[in-house]
């Protein structure tokens, strides 16, 4: 991977020519919010998903959706033969950390193997990858840098850092965003995020067991789309740490939510991990160090309360 600060050539904005853009990822929250955000944009969009069907009635008309497995290494090939992207914008994975060790084998295919595939054909065809990567990389009492030794947390997290490893190996331009606990609007046709999840249980009047013990700073969606978008149009590469300022537990999270909604906050109930283990494990203290993207790309975030206004406009 080229880890150089460029600019203007690389990024293709030296040109007005409207821009190939191959998204992965399509139905995902990301993609669902990086579509949108997306509208006034005068490239040529590519968007794909295992199946699309889902986003094909609220999918902006000018974007061009796909069915397509990541996995399948030569329909990928075909298609960046057909489309020659400028850039790659590949969050599509299997994200779900519980899934991830229960079923490594395919973990590993889509989250890694697929992404060393597409690293591989971003080198061949001079496009520029935007990866999406996790904070469940590191295990770490602190705050951790982008120059941090990795120490998986989970299966999940080791898939992902061997993703980073295949695409600096595949000596594309890429830009890899580590990113963490990702919240902002439902979007129809997207899955929901863990505020979401927080506001359906209450309003059946679930009850919900929520962790005292695991800290993050989260990030909104829409602060990271302002990111991709910046490096869409400035070709950035190397790696960056994107997280929100604020740091809370996911029970500070849940109550958060629910003293905003009117919800009963005495349906949720704080545990440790300890008392209700996740079959994944999750770190106690996952925090990003976002100085380097504050400096290099300008990031600036939403304070919580405002983006948890947002977030159930
Ligand atoms: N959300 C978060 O809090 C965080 C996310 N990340 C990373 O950000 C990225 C985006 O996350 P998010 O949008 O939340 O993820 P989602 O789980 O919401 O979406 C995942 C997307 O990947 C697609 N996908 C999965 N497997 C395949 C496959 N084999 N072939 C084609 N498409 C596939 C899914 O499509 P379909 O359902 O059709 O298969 C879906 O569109 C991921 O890489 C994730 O690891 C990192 C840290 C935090
Ligand atoms: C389901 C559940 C979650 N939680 C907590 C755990 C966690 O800190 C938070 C969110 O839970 P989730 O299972 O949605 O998230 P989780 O899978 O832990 O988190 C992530 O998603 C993947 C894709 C990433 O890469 C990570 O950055 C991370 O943010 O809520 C509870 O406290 N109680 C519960 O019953």
């Amino acid at each position: 991977m080229k880890t150089n600060h460029t600019a203007e050539t690389a990024s293709g904005r030296n040109s007005d020519r409207p821009r190939k853009i191959l998204l992965t990822g399509a139905t995902g929250f990301v993609g669902r919010h990086l579509m949108e955000s997306w509208k006034q944009r005068n490239d040529k969009i590519f968007a794909i998903a295992t199946n699309t069907a889902p986003v094909k009635s609220v999918a902006p008309a000018y974007i061009t959706l796909l069915d397509m497995d990541i996995v399948d290494e030569m329909s990928v090939a075909i298609l960046f033969e057909k489309i020659q992207p400028d850039i790659v914008v590949h969050t599509a994975a299997m994200t779900k950390p519980n899934d991830c060790e229960q079923d490594k084998e395919s973990a590993f295919e889509t989250n890694t193997l697929a992404t060393k595939n597409i690293a591989e054909c971003c080198k061949k065809f001079n496009s520029q990858l935007v990866f999406l990567s996790t904070d469940m990389i590191f295990d770490h009492p602190f705050a951790s840098s982008e120059s941090d030794d990795k120490k998986p947390v989970n299966y999940y997290g080791e898939t992902k850092a061997l993703a980073e490893e295949e695409i600096a190996r595949s000596g594309c331009r890429a830009a890899i965003l580590r990113i963490i606990l990702v919240y902002g609007k439902l979007l129809k046709a997207s899955r929901g995020t863990f505020l979401h999840w927080v506001k359906d249980s209450l309003e059946q009047d679930k009850e919900i067991f929520v962790y005292t013990d695991q800290h993050r700073n989260t990030l909104y969606v829409n602060d990271l789309c302002a990111m991709i978008n910046h490096i869409l149009d400035h070709g950035n590469t190397g790696f960056y740490h994107l997280a929100g300022e604020e740091i809370f537990t996911p029970y500070e999270i849940a109550v958060k939510v629910a003293e905003h909604l009117h919800l009963d906050t005495r349906l949720i109930h704080p545990v440790t991990s300890g008392q209700r283990p996740e079959i994944a494990r999750r770190a106690a203290y996952s925090v990003l160090n976002t100085h380097k993207a504050k400096k290099e790309l300008g990031f600036v975030t939403t304070p919580f309360d405002v983006a948890l206004r947002e977030s159930f406009d």
